[in-house]
């Protein structure tokens, strides 16, 4: 079954005692960070940081991600083979533009396997597109590889690229969420929002899940652990949402069990996308644990 990921937690690499609490709020993925959390003095002592804690923290089922250095600054070859060695889960490019950034990182990621001995592929990625050639590009970016579990949108980095900033209703980022979102559907891999960055206005971060929730994307990044819970009570779903997707489970069952072909629930005919969005509800419920893991 598909990973849940509402939330993917930026963790500054630079910060030991952050790095090391990271598992306990609960976040679905937790992305340590090398990238702009990090000063460029402090690049090595991070990446060291990063390497230890993946080796010896345990952060249980938690997804761990690392947010890597460009592959053309001095850092990024050193990053992949470091977090390649130490076994993450997913790397994350930032500031994706072309097909070849994703080309160029996968062979240093399948090089760094083959040198210490892990199974080529293992290594999943995920971009960030954080510009408009990366946006105009997404639907081919989010097919150049099979590592890739997820493209998402930057908008800080965005915001700037096109001249303007953020604001509250986020129309300036409709078009970079639209292109992402459909890239990412398209390609058959998940979609990311941003980050929310004024982490003591909870109503603005409310308001902004609720969109990209509705406009279907699979979660968003965070920067502090205050977030978590605001954007999993949008991605709960509802008493009347569960009930619906049980009886629509229920129906597929009981249509299997009579070998009928055409199941109907309430005089209404359930086709393939009802059941994949019951699907999806029910693993919602059981990760806001309105659901028992063994109900289903
Ligand atoms: C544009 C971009 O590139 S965004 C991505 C890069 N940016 C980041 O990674 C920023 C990450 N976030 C942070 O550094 C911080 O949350 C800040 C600076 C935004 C706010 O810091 P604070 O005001 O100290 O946060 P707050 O008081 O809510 O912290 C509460 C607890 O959560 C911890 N915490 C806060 N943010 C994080 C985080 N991202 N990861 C892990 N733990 C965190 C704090 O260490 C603190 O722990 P403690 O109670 O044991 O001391
Ligand atoms: O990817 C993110 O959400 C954070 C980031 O780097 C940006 O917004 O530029
Ligand atoms: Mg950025």
């Amino acid at each position: 079954m598909e990973r849940l990921r509402r939330t993917m937690m930026f963790v500054p690499g630079n910060n030991p005692s952050m790095i090391k609490d990271a598992g306990i709020y609960g976040a679905d993925s937790i992305m340590f960070d090398l990238e702009d959390a990090v000063s460029m003095t402090e690049k090595d002592v991070a990446r060291l940081l990063v390497f230890e804690a993946l080796q010896t923290v345990d952060y249980g089922d938690t997804e761990l991600v690392v947010r890597i250095n460009d592959l053309h600054s001095e850092f990024g070859r050193a990053d992949i083979f470091a977090v390649v060695k130490a076994g993450v889960d997913v790397i994350r490019l930032p500031k994706t533009e072309t097909v070849e950034d994703i080309v160029e990182v996968e062979k240093v990621i399948e090089e760094a396997e083959n040198f210490f001995g892990i199974p080529v592929g293992t290594t999943k990625m995920m971009a960030a597109i954080e510009g408009a050639k990366g946006v105009l590009n997404a639907p081919a970016i989010a097919v150049a590889s099979n590592r890739l579990i997820g493209i998402a949108i930057g908008a800080e980095d965005y915001v700037t690229n096109m001249k303007t900033r953020r604001y509250p209703d986020g129309k300036e980022l409709f078009f970079a969420r639209s292109m992402i979102l459909h890239a990412a559907r398209a390609a058959g891999i998940a979609a990311f929002d941003t980050v929310y960055s004024d982490v003591n206005n909870e109503e603005g971060l409310l308001n902004e899940v609720t969109l990209i929730h509705q406009l279907g994307f699979d979660g968003k990044s965070v920067i502090n652990p205050r977030q978590i819970p605001v954007v999993n009570s949008v991605y709960q779903p509802t008493e009347k949402e569960i009930k619906h997707a049980k009886d629509v489970v229920y129906a597929i069952e009981e249509a299997k069990k009579k070998g009928s072909g055409v199941i109907s629930l309430n005089g209404k005919m359930i086709d393939k996308p009802i059941v994949e969005r019951a699907e999806r509800v029910i693993m919602l419920a059981k990760a806001s644990g309105l659901l028992d893991e063994g109900e289903f």
